[in-house]
């Protein structure tokens, strides 16, 4: 099998860090640093990290590039050794301000390139040739301009009819259309302000995010994670429903910490993981890359063990469901 991510639109990631932001005020920074980025890139590149292990997958990087600065992603993926088939367009791929600060990061994402369906026909065509059964592919990210805003329903029911799963990480309208799509994704991973702005309601606990990932459920998607920053994440599946945290100390960025989580996810589904497995590979990929500057994964031997670290607390297991269904008769 294959993993695919799918960027249709990818930064470049310029991050700040200064003392403390103030709106308004004169700033200045300790140190900027850049790094090819955008969510199905990021996704790719923890995944080429993990795939010097045993266990790792073959990755292919798809989407759409500017060509007027594409070469921090050139040298990410011949470093990495992702197979590069991202079209490359003319224009500047969108640089995104990340100002990191003692409270936090502060995130500033611009539009991207503006693109007509061709150019949006032209992913969806190179990957229906590329994907065979079995493969995954994580369609990530938000949509740039003029891109259809139901992209990812019609890429999900075209690369299902060619065997492959997919997993989703959007949101907003591109969100709102997949998950209202005829053809669902098999995984999805907002996280809890994208899914609360989906729901048009607050998600301020862990019965929330239940309800909430129930509802995906019934809508038909198999496995829903809902990530919640340093409060982790809940897995809810057929197996069941667990709680996953990590609790770390230094942390170098924040930014990427989702992409790492569903890069994870993806190299989870690849091993045929169980859920518990599931929460705990890619809860361990999150944490790790919290230590690191960009979208990268540490020496694997640590992220093996973040893996055994990883909080697990069980909600339903499949059989609570079922006896507690016998007893609502
Ligand atoms: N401050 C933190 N402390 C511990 N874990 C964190 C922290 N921030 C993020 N994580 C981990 O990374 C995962 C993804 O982060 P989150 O911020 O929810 O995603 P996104 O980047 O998509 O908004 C979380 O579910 C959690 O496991
Ligand atoms: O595609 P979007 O939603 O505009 O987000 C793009 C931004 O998200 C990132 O992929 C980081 O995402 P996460 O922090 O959610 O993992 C950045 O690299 C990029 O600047």
């Amino acid at each position: 099998m294959n993993i695919l991510t799918v960027t249709f639109n990818p930064a470049i990631d310029q991050t700040v860090t200064l003392d403390r932001l103030t709106v308004g005020a004169v700033h200045r920074a300790h140190q900027v640093r850049q790094n090819a980025g955008g969510k199905g890139v990021n996704v790719a590149s923890c995944l080429a990290d993990w795939s010097t292990s045993d266990s790792g997958t073959p990755v292919a990087a798809y989407g759409l590039l500017g060509s007027d600065n594409a070469s921090s992603f050139d040298a990410l993926f011949a470093r990495k050794g992702i197979a590069d088939r991202m079209i490359r367009i003319p224009g500047s791929t969108r640089v995104n301000l990340k100002l990191v600060d003692d409270a936090g990061t502060t995130d500033i994402n611009l539009d991207g390139i503006a693109i007509d369906r061709g150019r949006a026909e032209m992913v969806a065509a190179t990957l229906e040739s590329a994907a065979g059964s079995g493969d995954l592919a994580v369609l990530a990210g938000s949509l740039p301009p003029g891109c259809p805003p139901d992209i990812y329903g019609t890429l999900t029911a075209a690369l299902r009819a060619k065997g492959a799963r997919i997993l989703l990480d959007t949101s907003g309208l591109p969100l709102t259309c997949a998950l209202e799509s005829a053809a669902l994704p098999d995984v999805v991973k907002p996280n809890r302000e994208e899914l609360a702005d989906w729901l048009g309601r607050a998600l301020p606990d862990t019965a929330a995010l239940l309800d909430a990932a129930h509802e995906l459920r019934r809508r038909g998607v198999a496995l829903v994670v809902i990530s919640a920053g340093e409060d982790g994440a809940i897995f809810v599946s057929g197996e069941g429903a667990i709680t996953a945290k990590l609790t770390i100390g230094d942390i170098a960025s924040t930014v990427g910490a989702g992409d790492a989580m569903v890069a994870g996810i993806a190299a989870a589904l690849a091993e045929g993981a169980s859920l518990e497995r599931i929460a705990r590979l890619s809860t361990a990929f999150a944490v790790a890359k919290l230590g690191m500057a960009g979208p990268n994964l540490p020496a694997l031997a640590n992220v093996r063990a973040l893996v055994e670290d990883v909080a697990i607390q069980w909600l339903e297991t499949s059989e609570t469901k079922t006896s507690m269904a016998g007893e609502a008769e």
